[in-house]
């Protein structure tokens, strides 16, 4: 799958709709067994949720975008085929959650690109389940400190703490990501699906249990005043940057 949402495949309602439908249809084709995940954008694999989505929209909209974002973790989290990640570009906040999600992630090696949970840096939080899934990966004391700081790793850093696990040229990812995937492919499906079912399982059923909870503590965090300052004061940031 190719994510093709320019300029930085920054995940939109329609975007994230389109993308659970797209991954729906794969999981129900019993001849797919595996995906590898990368972007058709240079130098950006996802630069993640969509501010303008969070900004400036009503309690509803809010709403409705939260629950499309929760939709993606979920498909992907709990994904019966192997999942791979191609990251050939930059990777911050819910690109990075969308990333960890895989079942392995493979990243070009050019200092120029990112990766982490950078939110505090919005003065947002990651919640509980983007905290969750980081602990899963990298373990308890590095998403603390990762998460505290909204720190964004280079390549060689994120393989050090093991947010990624593998570094390649770019124009090997495609080739890496695909022999990964056949030695992936030689284990038995039954019993590769169980044992990721098995460590991912309490962590997936806590989300399902407080979906509506979590909808409503992100609509009445995201639509308080301090916080849509904060948006905004980074938005005019990443315009300013760029000028
Ligand atoms: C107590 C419990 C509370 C619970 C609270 C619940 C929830 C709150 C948490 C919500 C979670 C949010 C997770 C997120 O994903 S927030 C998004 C964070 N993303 C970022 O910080 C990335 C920002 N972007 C960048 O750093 C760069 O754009 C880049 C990805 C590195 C790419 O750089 P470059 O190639 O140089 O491109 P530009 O910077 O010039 O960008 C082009 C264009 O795109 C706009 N843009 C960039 N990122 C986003 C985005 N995420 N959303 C919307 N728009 C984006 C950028 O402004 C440029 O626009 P213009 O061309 O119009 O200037």
């Amino acid at each position: 799958m190719t994510l093709q949402n320019p300029p930085v495949n920054s995940l939109s309602l329609d975007f994230l709709t389109e993308f659970c439908s797209a991954l729906e249809k794969l999981e129900m084709d019993k001849s797919c067994r595996g995906v590898i995940l990368t972007s058709g954008q240079p130098k950006v694999f996802s630069a993640g949720l969509d501010i303008m989505e969070m900004y400036g929209k009503s309690p509803e909209r809010c709403g409705e975008f939260w629950r499309a974002v929760q939709e993606m973790w979920l498909k992907l989290y709990s994904s019966n085929m192997v999942i791979i990640a191609a990251i050939n570009g930059s990777s911050p906040a819910g690109g990075c959650l969308m990333s960890m999600t895989c079942d392995y992630r493979i990243m070009a090696d050019n200092p120029r690109y990112s990766i982490g949970l950078n939110e505090t840096q919005l003065g947002i939080v990651a919640p509980f389940w983007f905290k969750e899934t980081m602990v899963n990966t990298v373990g308890h004391r590095t998403t603390e400190i990762a998460l505290q700081l909204g720190q964004l790793y280079s390549p060689t850093e994120a393989l050090d703490i093991g947010l990624v696990d593998k570094l390649v040229p770019e124009d090997q990812i495609i080739a890496t990501a695909t022999q990964t995937m056949t030695k992936w492919l030689a284990v038995p499906d039954h019993a590769r699906q169980i044992t990721k079912s098995m460590m991912r399982k309490p962590t997936i059923d806590k989300l399902m249990s407080k979906r509506e909870p979590d909808i409503q503590n992100f609509v009445s965090f995201i639509t308080k005043d301090p916080i849509q300052k904060s948006l905004g004061l980074y938005l005019s940031m990443l315009k300013k940057r760029k000028s």
